[in-house]
């Protein structure tokens, strides 16, 4: 099922002429034509068009979505909402009304939610922002919403899930009326709290206009997505429309960089800070505060300590490895809070989290004759090293890594990501990633550069492909105590290679070659050296 299929199953009919009069809407239809028309849905694309939709023409960063209107009304739109220029553009049958609104893109998400009765005001919401841990933040916060919650919905970049179902992700926020649709269907389904990551793109491009969440999360900022954003200023300016009244209660802020001091300090919301490094001079400031951490419990883990506003000191764990996941632990922890579940039972929920897809995931768990098996995300020289920063604490042995870099995308990180590989980890199976239309042997080449700036002699170093291929070798290479992370495609379900996708996924090649036995093949006891 796509995103846009899911839909509640039993849409109420809303008359058209309540929703000019609710939106102050300009209608070039007489009040005869408009009187019959009901209206169940509401789509900003025509390909997702079910019939009974309104459908809303967004002049586009690219085109006017009103082009497309005929397609739309094809499909079964009833009615479509646009601007004046998009409204210049229709040459529609007359029984399908055309209503003009200035902004109809910031308009997609109230009109939806109003079409399907305001659902999130039915459920507790929660919306993470941050260049970095949203996902793995949103799916702490769900853990612990799980705690005083029977059933909740977890939306982001790996998945939409609501209870036990779950599809595909087609992006970090799906489209407003999208969102507003998938609330109204959890709630059908017996949800009352739901967790979102909002992307500083659907900030911008109010996604998420139309739900008054009531806690709103951020994590940090760093240097990304500029091309959209123009500059660091205008990323934190995007980032800081969630902490506005309109769209959220209330607020909690990780203040460890400048940026969620400054968000903290100009939110027009109530907000409660998280200072996460311990030792930080933030930390005095803050209401919330870890004034203690222990990585490698278990092997594995963190424990750490949060200090409340009232001074009490609580011990709480990070069920993923490294520092950055006792971040959002703390996060989470202070977000699920604030979302009104009680401390102890979110600290103990968060503790127990289920892995996260394709998030630091562990996919082969440390044991006799076996390394420990990791899947993570990290695609950028910055992941990359706080991936391996946390990973060689928990490494008794030799830390091997797979990993590869993206064709089509930003090319000056190949070597960089190369050099930090060499850097930081023990053995490098090189390989490919999503090569898309380029020629893979020419990444693995660049990459191979920044390798021999670390490492001139490639010692431990080998280039394979494919990638299922790479990841065989790389257990072969491995023994007790040794840890292999498998880094940059995460949860993804394809790789993409000369415009295909092709259905792969490394936590799936990782437990196949488990099963065939792979672990440490490429030893011979006799010389000590792998063959
Ligand atoms: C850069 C960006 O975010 N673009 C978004 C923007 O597109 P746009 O304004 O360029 O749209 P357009 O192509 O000019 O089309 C205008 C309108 O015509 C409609 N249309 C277009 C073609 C058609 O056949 N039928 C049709 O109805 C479009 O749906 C749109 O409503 O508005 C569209 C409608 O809301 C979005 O679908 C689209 O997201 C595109 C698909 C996208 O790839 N966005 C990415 C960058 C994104 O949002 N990423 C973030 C995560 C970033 C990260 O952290 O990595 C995310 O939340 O996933
Ligand atoms: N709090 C954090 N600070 C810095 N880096 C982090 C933090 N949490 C996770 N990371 C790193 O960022 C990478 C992505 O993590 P995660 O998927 O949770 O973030 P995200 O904001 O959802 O990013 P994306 O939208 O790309 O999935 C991981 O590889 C991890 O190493």
């Amino acid at each position: 099922m796509t995103p846009a299929r899911m839909r509640p199953t039993h849409p109420v009919d809303r008359r058209l002429p309540d929703l000019v009069t609710a939106f102050s809407l300009v209608s070039d239809a007489s009040g005869e034509t408009l009187e019959g028309v009901t209206v169940r849905g509401v789509t900003v694309a025509s390909d997702d068009v079910e019939p009974g939709d309104l459908f809303v023409g967004i002049p586009g960063l690219r085109r006017h979505g009103a082009t497309f209107a005929p397609g739309a009304v094809e499909a079964g739109a009833v009615a479509v909402l646009t601007d004046a220029a998009g409204a210049a553009l229709l040459d529609l049958p007359p029984d399908v009304p055309v209503l003009v609104a200035e902004d109809p893109r910031a308009l997609a998400g109230p009109v939806a939610a109003w079409v399907h009765g305001h659902p999130a005001e039915r459920l507790t919401t929660v919306a993470v922002t941050g260049t970095n841990g949203k996902t793995t933040t949103t799916y702490f916060v769900d853990a612990a919403l799980r705690a005083a919650h029977p059933l909740t919905a977890v939306l982001g970049t790996v998945e939409l899930r609501i209870g036990d179902e779950a599809i595909e992700s087609p992006r970090t926020t799906v489209e407003a009326p999208v969102l507003q649709a998938l609330l109204a269907l959890a709630l059908e389904r017996g949800a009352t709290a739901m967790t979102t990551e909002a992307s500083s793109h659907a900030l911008a491009l109010h996604r998420t206009a139309g739900t008054l969440f009531d806690v709103a999360a951020f994590t940090n900022l760093q240097r990304d997505h500029l091309d959209f954003h123009g500059d660091m200023e205008g990323y934190f300016a995007d980032k800081a429309r969630l902490f506005d009244p309109a769209q959220s209660r209330r607020g909690v802020v990780v203040v460890d960089d400048e940026w969620g001091r400054r968000l903290a300090a100009q939110a027009r919301i109530p907000v409660e800070t998280v200072a996460t490094h311990v030792g930080d001079p933030a930390a005095a400031d803050a209401d919330w505060a870890v004034v203690g951490a222990d990585i490698g419990l278990d092997g594995v883990g963190s424990t750490f300590v949060l200090r409340g506003p009232d001074g009490t000191d609580h011990e709480a764990v990070s069920p993923l490895p490294g520092l950055v996941n006792v971040s959002n632990a703390a996060l989470a922890i202070v977000v699920a809070h604030a979302a009104g579940v009680d401390l102890d039972a979110a600290i103990d929920a968060v503790s127990h989290a289920h892995a996260i897809p394709g998030r630091m995931e562990r996919v082969i768990e440390r044991a006799p004759g076996r390394p420990l098996g990791l899947v993570d995300y990290a695609h950028t020289p910055d992941a990359l090293v706080l991936a391996l920063e946390a990973v060689r604490p928990i490494t008794p042995g030799r830390l091997v890594i797979v990993f590869g870099s993206d064709g089509d995308r930003d090319r000056g990180k190949r070597p960089i990501m190369g050099q930090i590989a060499a850097r930081l980890a023990d053995v490098l199976v090189v390989t490919d990633e999503n090569p898309r239309s380029e020629e893979p042997a020419s990444i693995r080449s660049a990459i191979l550069t920044g390798v021999r700036k670390q490492r001139p002699d490639l010692h431990d170093v080998r280039e394979v492909e494919p990638r299922a291929q790479a990841i065989r070798e790389a257990l072969a290479l491995a023994r007790e105590g040794d840890t292999v992370i498998v880094t940059g495609k995460g949860h993804e379900p394809t790789q993409e290679i000369a415009g295909v996708f092709h259905r792969y996924n490394d936590r799936d090649v990782l437990r196949a070659a488990l099963a065939e036995g792979v672990v440490g093949s490429a030893w011979t006891d006799r010389t000590g050296e792998p063959a």
